[in-house]
């Protein structure tokens, strides 16, 4: 911004050119990378599980955090947009997974910076930050629960407006292995009572809250009004539109993922949490989950398999 003292008068060529460019601008301190492009629209993304901490846009934040999230790596991150990997949920029982803890290791393993790009258009610069983790870096804890070799690199891009994630799951060893991924996206919203999802209807679901109930939506404007907790399978929209108050204020746009989780705590299960503060913060947040999570997706040895999501913010 530039500040000025006197009435503006004319930017002449000279003045207009030694104005400072705004750029493109990341940087790492060892357990964050945030970066910035010329819009103003900035991203930070965790080391720890490789979790996208905020993501702001036109000045305001998408994401909700929260307050009681640990960030010190002691615990996922509770907010964001935790990656969850090689299984979703409690693991079945006689399962290669079955050692692991709910959701799997990604969302609470140290990844790995790999690097940026950049990238030049007439509208805006936008960023593309890498982050990998390899069956190596795991703990011994989780190598001994999961002995496969694998590969991941997540893709963070940002753009004006938009923010698009890709996950490349590699298979390094000489056996395939089966898995679930999903980005547990915590988006945050204004009032839950004045929100809606569409991109739903005629999708059929699992109803974790009714005892895995199978259902098919009904509604073309899903509205919120309880504890929820749906599991949307083989989605024929790739688009699910977040309503506040009537306008569109999220599109969340699945590449090659089956399934969608609509999950809200509501007022007894966010009481229940310890790392859920404030208790009343359900009102304001909302996950969307995109992932391939009722079916196992496998990958063969030499085998790779992506899928990722773009987030648009209509703000
Ligand atoms: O508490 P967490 O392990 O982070 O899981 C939080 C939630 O994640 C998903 O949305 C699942 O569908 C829920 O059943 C689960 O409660």
């Amino acid at each position: 911004m530039v500040e000025r003292s006197h009435k503006p008068g004319p930017i002449s060529a000279t003045t207009a050119s030694s104005l400072p460019q705004a750029q493109v601008n990341v940087s790492d301190d060892n357990s964050k990378v945030t970066a910035t492009i010329p819009s103003g629209d900035t991203v930070e993304v965790l080391l720890y599980g490789a979790t996208i901490i905020s993501w702001k846009s036109n000045g305001t934040e998408n994401f909700w955090v929260s307050d009681a999230a640990k960030l010190d790596g002691s615990k996922p991150v509770r907010g964001g947009v935790p990656v969850v990997f090689p299984v979703f949920g409690p693991p079945p029982k006689n399962h290669a997974t079955s050692s692991l803890p709910q959701h799997g290791f990604a969302r609470n393993s140290r990844w790995e910076y790999l690097g940026k790009s950049t990238s030049e258009s007439a509208s805006d610069d936008s960023v593309k930050m890498d982050f990998g983790l390899y069956s190596a870096g795991l703990s011994e804890e989780a190598k001994k629960a999961w002995p496969y070799d694998f590969g991941l690199v997540y893709s963070v891009t940002l753009t004006k407006g938009e923010l698009s994630t890709i996950l490349t799951v590699r298979n390094e060893g000489k056996e395939g292995f089966d898995f679930n991924v999903l980005l547990h996206t915590y988006l945050r919203i204004k009032d839950i009572s004045t929100t809606t999802i569409s991109g739903l209807l005629g999708t059929s679901y699992v109803d974790k809250v009714l005892d895995a109930r199978e259902s098919t939506e009904s509604n073309s404007d899903l509205r919120i009004t309880g504890e929820t907790d749906r599991v949307y399978k083989s989605l024929a929209q790739d688009t699910t539109t977040v309503v506040e108050n009537g306008s569109p204020r999220f599109d969340v746009v699945r590449k090659n993922f089956r399934d969608t989780v609509i999950w809200n705590p509501w007022t007894e299960k966010a009481k229940g949490m310890g790392d859920f503060e404030p208790k009343t913060g359900w009102r304001e947040m909302l996950c969307v989950e995109v992932g391939s999570v009722a079916e196992w997706v496998r990958v063969e040895e030499g085998e790779s398999w992506e899928a990722g999501q773009t987030i648009k913010s209509l703000v």
